[in-house]
């Protein structure tokens, strides 16, 4: 497939300062005007401070891909979409873009308040490079796809976020692109626009490249093939989507950078815990254990048995909002389910020198048998403490088949004319259906 985005060695730093960035641009202004190249070193030579947006970001975009782009806000997302757009110049590494590039990052570019929607139609077309004969085509399709109906004789400068997406969505889609940036505007639309958004991009992907920026877990997963994760300006990971997203929720479960802690990591530590680590100035190791019902510690429970998750940690400074998180992995590393202490109990403040312990009881668990993995993660408000693994613990095979992770308390109705006897009836129903 045809490359149609390539970066290579991309960094972009912007200045902290106000009125930084503006005499940094009038500079390379200045250097444009006397035919020099921009001196990328000038951002922050007068020592003040700078954000590195992007640090050292290569990839390519092929022709035929859906790429989704997600990470925590402040992460480069859109730095990296309007680098792609050549709305913005690296500092380092080169971007090479070949083809048409349809933009839908600011919902309202290109629009001008007082004019119709049906006006902004052929000025907005023709600033994405379509040509007059070609918006001349599009225009009924336009008007279509936006389903406006008679709004689009009214000024935009009076249209909603989600009636001014309609419209530039249905701009952008049409113009053809080889390379569509979407940043984040899908949000402001309707569910079922938002459908006939994606419904169309999949169209679109046969022949052109998409590359979409969201925090929609749920519509990246429908519709990317492939996810890059950004996470302070650099690229986490870049691969398959499902493994993509797993790996931006450890980084938003965790909001912080890999295990700095050895302790925490052992060799039958699983990759897929990762990020581990624990802030040593304000927690101790967390204590973690398993418990059966008479309150044993225990690695191994038959299936259903009820257990409790016993937590205790001594803090080091003040906390004033502690809860906990708990993933549980199954053991291919499947996210089955994450509780929250915040979602059923009040967060607890805690002082310096102060032991807390947090139990989480399981009456009745559904984990099918095998060995279970899973992660504490102890958080003070927005902020997190520790990120360690649970001890591991197995379950083990009960009387009755498993299929999948887990096995819900569940009860079954059958009615009809005629029942068969159960002595024997179910090897009799398996045999039929052999
Ligand atoms: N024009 C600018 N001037 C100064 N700093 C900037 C500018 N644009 C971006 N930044 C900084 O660069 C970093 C990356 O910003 P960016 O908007 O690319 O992040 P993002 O991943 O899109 O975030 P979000 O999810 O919040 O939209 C942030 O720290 C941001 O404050």
């Amino acid at each position: 497939m045809t490359p149609v985005l390539t970066l290579a060695g991309v960094s972009k730093r912007f200045a902290a300062r106000p009125g930084a960035g503006r005499r940094a641009w009038t500079r390379a202004v200045w250097d444009a005007l006397r035919g020099r190249d921009p001196d990328p070193g000038a951002l922050g030579r007068d020592g003040g401070p700078v954000v590195p947006a992007l640090a050292d970001v290569s990839l390519t975009i092929r022709r035929g891909e859906a790429v989704g782009v997600v990470g925590l806000n402040g992460a480069g997302k859109t730095t990296l979409l309007r680098l792609a757009a050549g709305h913005l110049i690296p500092d380092a590494g080169t971007v090479t873009c070949s083809g048409r590039v349809g933009t839908l990052m600011d919902l309202t570019a290109g629009f001008s308040p007082a004019l119709t929607g049906r006006e902004t139609i052929p000025l907005a077309a023709a600033l994405a490079g379509r040509t007059a004969a070609e918006i001349a085509a599009a225009t009924p399709h336009i008007e279509a796809f936006c389903g406006l109906g008679p709004a689009l004789d009214r000024p935009v400068g009076g249209y909603s976020s989600g009636m001014a997406l309609r419209l530039g969505f249905a701009i952008a889609a049409h113009a053809d692109p080889d390379l569509l940036l979407v940043d984040e505007v899908l949000s402001v639309g309707d569910f079922p626009f938002r459908q006939h958004c994606l419904a169309r991009m999949m169209v679109l992907k046969e022949r052109a490249a998409v590359l979409l920026v969201s925090h929609n877990l749920a519509e990246v997963a429908r519709f990317c093939d492939r996810v890059i994760v950004l996470h302070g300006g650099r690229i986490a990971f870049d691969g398959p989507t499902e493994a993509g997203l797993a790996v931006y929720r450890r980084l938003a479960e965790g909001a912080a950078a890999p295990c700095q802690d050895p302790g925490l990591e052992t060799a039958d530590t699983p990759a897929f815990l990762a990020p581990l680590f624990r802030d040593a100035e304000r927690v101790g190791p967390l204590d973690l254990a398993w418990l059966d019902a008479a309150g044993r510690p225990v690695s191994a429970v038959p299936f259903g048995a009820p257990l409790t998750l016993r937590l205790r940690a001594t803090l080091t400074a003040p906390a004033r909002a502690l809860f906990v998180g708990v993933p549980l992995y199954a053991p291919d590393g499947t996210r089955v389910t994450g509780l929250a202490s915040d979602l059923a109990a009040p967060p607890l403040a805690a002082a310096a020198g102060e032991t807390i312990t947090v139990t989480l009881s399981l009456p009745a668990p559904c984990l099918n048998p095998g060995p279970w993995r899973g992660v504490a993660v102890l958080h003070d408000g927005p902020g997190t403490l520790a990120r360690q693994p649970l001890p591991p613990l197995t379950v083990t095979g009960g009387p009755s088949r498993h299929w999948g992770h887990w096995t819900p308390d569940a009860r079954w109705s059958l009615s009809g004319s005629r029942t068969i006897p159960r002595e024997g009836g179910c090897q009799a129903a398996r045999e039929m259906a052999q």
